[in-house]
């Protein structure tokens, strides 16, 4: 049987040996969510609703043993892992307080002839068994956008997170059970990546709720045939710095977006394009602060910048900051490495075209593009693949409205960078960045389908 070990990324030591779940484990846990599916119908909404208020109460109790895991699994420090399960409590009663009200509407059929004086009840309806696959960066608040919802809307669930989280993931679905989730309604399942495609493909999986990159999210469209797909994927996501900007907020959400989770966020700030009239003051000030950022240990409260989640991210992050600097880039500050620590990097004139900006860089670098014309920002920004969240700093209702109209964008934060998230707002991209819409209510929809009784 395949096997793997989770490694903490900050001191190499090794957490645990794990099985990777073959066929015979896949085929019981499916076995149970059938079974799932007949228990949440005989569940009522409110009891749903107590079940994940509960479980939010368990993730508050238990939010120093969680973040002290995640920080332990993928080296996030501390304090972000705090943040995370501050975030997963709150999608968590979110989660709660929707399933209450997974509201339907009436319709008449009399707006249109023939009169046939007909009342059309409009409800949603779970789907059955959702299968939900995570990335290792937000194991837990990502987790929860997608059972909770999923749990909410009635349907039974399959929860495969990344391996590097297998052991936070066990503790998650411990507490799900301890909240009063009865075990068929989730399973827990960890196979190998080349038996997913059989998985996703398996007709009991009515649909997939997947976050993490493009090559796996190909690879699940490819297997799944007809089935609903959500999918939330990279970004590479602008922030714009306008000349009427307040400087000092700016570079604070600059390092707070890009810096955190060592940058391995997929609404960090990935590119900061600044008007030449604030070209130097931007840079000189964001510089100076993120010098002063501590790196290293991601257990001390003190640290800003922990590693990165292996050595292989590590060498494509450095790799892509040599490119660009053999191809003209000027570095600013940082582009320094010890084993998967890199410490914040800023770094300048990057051609259009390297690596660094035209791919999703997953690490704690942050490159600047001078403009003179929001064109040109509109168009570089649109001619990315991807199109998840955009930020902008300006007091300028204009350039606002214009940015909101046209960046191929989900979201565009003013006075704020794109890594804006308020966990019951709809989340997701355009383009490359993804299908479908999180965000409590609407990842509810997406996991249901409607029905409509005549009368
Ligand atoms: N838009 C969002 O909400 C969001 C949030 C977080 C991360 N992400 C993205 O996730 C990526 C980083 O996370 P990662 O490295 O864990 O991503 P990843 O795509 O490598 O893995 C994500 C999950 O998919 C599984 N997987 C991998 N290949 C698969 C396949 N062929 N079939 C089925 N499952 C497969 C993995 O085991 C893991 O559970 C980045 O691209 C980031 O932008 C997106
Ligand atoms: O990786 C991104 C997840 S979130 O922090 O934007 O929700």
């Amino acid at each position: 049987m395949a096997s793997y070990s989770v490694i903490n990324p900050w001191n190499d030591e090794c957490l645990g040996e794990y099985v990777y779940a073959d066929a015979g484990a896949v085929s019981a846990s499916l076995d149970a969510l059938r079974r799932g599916e007949l228990i949440q119908r005989s569940l009522a909404a409110h009891e749903r609703a107590d079940i994940l208020r509960r479980l939010a109460e368990l993730l508050k109790t238990h939010r120093e043993e969680l973040a002290m895991l995640i920080t332990a699994e993928i080296g996030k420090t501390i304090s972000d892992a705090r943040v995370e399960l501050d975030r997963a409590f709150n999608t968590t009663i979110a989660s709660a307080e929707e399933a209450r009200q997974i509201a339907g509407e009436a319709l008449d059929s009399d707006a249109y002839p023939p009169t046939r004086e007909r009342i059309g009840v409009v409800v949603w309806r779970p789907l059955g068994t959702v299968l939900c696959i995570t990335p290792f960066n937000f194991p837990l608040n990502i987790a929860m956008h997608k059972l909770g919802p999923a749990f909410a809307a009635g349907n039974a669930v399959l929860f495969k997170p990344g391996p590097q989280n297998t052991a936070s993931a066990r503790r998650l679905v411990e507490l799900c059970y301890e909240a009063g989730m009865p075990p068929e309604t989730l399973q827990l399942c960890i196979p190998d990546v080349p038996a997913m495609a059989e998985l996703v493909a398996h007709p009991q999986i009515k649909a997939i709720n997947f976050t993490g990159g493009t090559a796996a999210a190909n690879a699940i469209a490819k297997a799944a045939g007809f089935k609903k797909l959500l999918l939330e994927l990279g970004g590479n996501d602008p922030l714009i710095i306008m000349p009427d900007a307040d400087i000092d907020a700016a570079v604070a959400a600059a390092i707070n977006q890009r810096f955190a989770t060592a940058g391995q966020r997929c609404t960090a700030t990935k590119r900061v394009f600044v008007h030449r009239e604030v070209y130097a003051r931007f840079r000189d000030a964001l510089v100076e602060k993120t010098r002063t950022l501590a790196v290293g240990d991601p257990t001390l409260e003190t640290t800003f910048v922990g590693p990165v989640i292996h050595a292989a991210a590590a060498d494509e992050i450095s790799g892509r900051i040599e490119d660009a600097l053999s191809r003209g880039a000027v570095l600013a500050c940082g582009h320094k490495r010890e084993g998967n620590l890199l410490w914040p990097t800023v770094i300048e004139e990057v051609p259009d075209d390297a690596t660094l900006v035209v791919e999703e860089t997953f690490g704690p670098v942050l490159p600047l593009r001078q403009f003179d014309h929001l064109d040109e920002v509109v168009e570089l920004v649109n001619a990315s693949p991807f199109g998840l969240q955009a930020g902008v700093f300006t007091q300028d209702i204009r350039v606002m409205r214009r940015l909101f109209d046209e960046l191929e964008v989900g979201l565009l934060a003013t006075n704020d960078g794109p890594g804006f998230r308020a966990e019951h707002f709809p989340f997701g991209g355009v383009k490359d960045s993804g299908i479908g819409r999180e965000g409590v209510k609407y990842a509810i929809r997406e996991m249901s389908y409607q029905k409509t009784l005549v009368i």
